[in-house]
């Protein structure tokens, strides 16, 4: 008897289309100052991010990238212009709105860790998985991220890529729906910052958790779903990678 062929599961390039976006950005822009000495920061962003996508932010010094995602991120107000997160434009909102998005909806990663250095890793992130409302346990959030053998060490005990895994355990902790990221790997060398960038693959894969990562590091643009170059407050070029690679070395 002739059987029928087994349906081809879904790639990941189709699973991502089939997903909702999460933001939808038109015409975003934001002046600092006014008149002559007015700063064009960003001159009208226009993109859309499915629900899940791990983002590359790439661009020279000064490109808008960081206006970009302090506004995203509800760090920022716009000058003009939309910004959808699901069906709501967050441009429209006022402070203690976007207070309420932040607390819930967003996690950041800076360059630098900020952790409590009196705490351990466990009690850096109980800090914020005590004041959520549907928590990871710190434990499960470290482990995600390669530190489940650091628990309970002290920052200074830590070397800057584990401190940076700290921080991110730190954000997806709450379960954020997006993660926005501000040159995560800036303080770090390339080994370290390959690690920390895994770090973020594996939350992104394993989460779901939609991502954004400006760097300047163009190797970094092959683990991404898409990449959008800044160029003078504007997005100057996008590429999409159908097959997107994990950072080269994905153990810690
Ligand atoms: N608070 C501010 N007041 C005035 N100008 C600002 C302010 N923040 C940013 N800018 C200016 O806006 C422009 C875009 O800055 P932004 O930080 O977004 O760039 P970036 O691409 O993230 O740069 P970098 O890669 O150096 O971090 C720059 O010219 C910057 O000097």
């Amino acid at each position: 008897m002739a059987t029928s062929p087994e349906p081809t599961p879904p790639s990941r390039s189709d699973t991502q289309t089939l997903r909702p976006p999460i933001y939808r950005v038109e015409g975003l822009t934001k002046t600092y100052g006014d008149g002559p000495n007015a700063v064009h920061a960003l001159r009208g962003v226009d993109f859309t991010v499915q629900e899940g996508a791990m983002l590359v932010l790439l661009g020279a010094s000064g490109s808008g990238k960081s206006t970009l995602l302090n506004i995203l991120g509800g760090l920022d107000h716009a000058t003009a212009g939309h910004a959808w997160f699901y069906d709501r434009d967050i441009t429209g909102w006022d402070d203690d709105a976007l207070t309420e998005y932040r607390r819930h909806s967003v996690g950041f990663i800076f360059q630098f860790y900020n952790l409590v250095a009196s705490l351990t890793a466990r009690e850096n992130v109980s800090l914020i998985t005590e004041i959520s409302d549907n928590p990871m346990n710190p434990a499960d959030a470290l482990a995600l991220v390669g530190l489940e053998s650091r628990l309970d060490h002290f920052p200074a005990q830590l070397s800057g890529g584990e401190q940076q895994r700290v921080a991110i355990a730190r954000a997806i902790a709450k379960r954020p729906k997006v993660l926005l990221c501000d040159e995560p790997t800036g303080a770090l060398d390339s080994a370290t910052g390959t690690r920390v960038l895994a770090a973020l693959d594996t939350v992104n894969r394993d989460l779901g958790t939609t991502t954004f990562v400006i760097t300047h590091n163009m190797v970094i643009a092959d683990m991404a779903d898409e990449v959008l170059l800044f160029g003078d407050g504007q997005i100057s070029g996008k590429r999409h990678n159908a097959s997107r690679t994990p950072p080269l070395e994905l153990r810690w």
